[in-house]
């Protein structure tokens, strides 16, 4: 399998607990009163990039949406377990949902620049936190650029519309506005499946380098993009965890039938 990036792997058993990002224990979710993630423990390597891969509906956005609790946008859900981040399970109830958001940034499939300025769109959740400093904002929005590698494309034109830019600028700059809150942890939902296949190579060596600022999850429906820019995989199959080990191990020698069927495109 194709590797682009070097990599500096522990297997999943050798992870230590400060060494881990995301700790997600007995969760299961309920939507609509169906069964959507079924008792899935995971530890998610800290400043790593995780694939969460499986078949149409097997809950991998499920699963990526109960780290910023995004799940509890639909009123008919139920969740039980924990999911512990820096030392604290954001499902307790002391827990400010707002401010966690902040700290985890989520990238969608489909870029949803607001219909305001480049500049704006960067700032916007710094702005809402209550920031109005110029100089603090500039400097915000100039370095969260830069990290989403699209600084030089754009710093003559903060001004326009974001609506003008190319799907890969779009799709960068909304990495860019998750950056701009310095999350930790950066989420995303299918990144490149709107994007050319030269734009897709370009997001992904984006997303390697931001392995050294925040823990990554990214889901895709792209077996080649996971096996290149994936550490760690997480296979899941209607809504259980089936297998999670680094990429290496998942993607050549996987340990269950079901993972092996899939990767070999026996089905999904
Ligand atoms: N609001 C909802 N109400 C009821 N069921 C839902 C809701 N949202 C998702 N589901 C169901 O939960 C299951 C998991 O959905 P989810 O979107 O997490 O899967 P997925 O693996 O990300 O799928 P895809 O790869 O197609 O995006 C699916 O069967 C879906 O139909």
């Amino acid at each position: 399998m194709l590797k682009l990036f070097e990599r500096d792997i522990l297997s999943v058993d050798e992870i230590s607990a400060a060494q881990t990002g995301i700790d997600v224990r007995d969760l299961c979710v309920h939507l609509n009163n169906k069964l959507v993630l079924n008792n899935i423990n995971l530890r998610i390597p800290k400043n790593k990039i995780t694939a969460i891969i499986g078949q149409s509906g097997c809950g991998k956005t499920t699963l990526l949406n109960s780290f910023n609790r995004m799940n509890e946008l639909n009123r008919n859900h139920q969740c039980s377990g924990e999911v512990w981040i820096d030392d604290r399970n954001i499902y307790d109830r002391r827990e400010r949902v707002s401010m966690l958001r902040t700290q985890i940034g989520m990238v969608f499939q489909r870029p949803n620049p607001f219909p305001m300025s480049i500049y704006e769109n960067v700032c916007f959740g710094l702005r809402i936190q209550g920031e109005t400093a110029r100089r603090k904002l500039d400097d915000s929005v100039e370095r969260a650029l830069k990290n989403a590698a699209l600084w030089e494309e754009v710093k003559d034109r903060l001004y326009d519309s974001a609506l003008l830019l190319s799907g890969g600028q779009q799709q960068r700059l909304m990495i860019a506005r998750a950056l701009a809150l310095e999350p930790s942890i950066l989420l995303l939902d299918e990144p490149t499946s709107a994007l050319d296949p030269l734009t897709t190579l370009y997001i992904e060596e984006l997303i390697n380098a931001l392995k050294k600022q925040c823990t990554l999850v990214i889901v895709t429906h792209n077996m080649q993009q996971a096996a290149r820019v994936s550490d760690y995989a997480a296979f899941m199959h209607r809504g259980e965890l089936i297998e999670f080990s680094d990429s290496d191990s998942l993607f050549t020698m996987p340990a269950k039938q079901q993972t092996e069927d899939y990767i070999t495109g026996r089905y999904g």
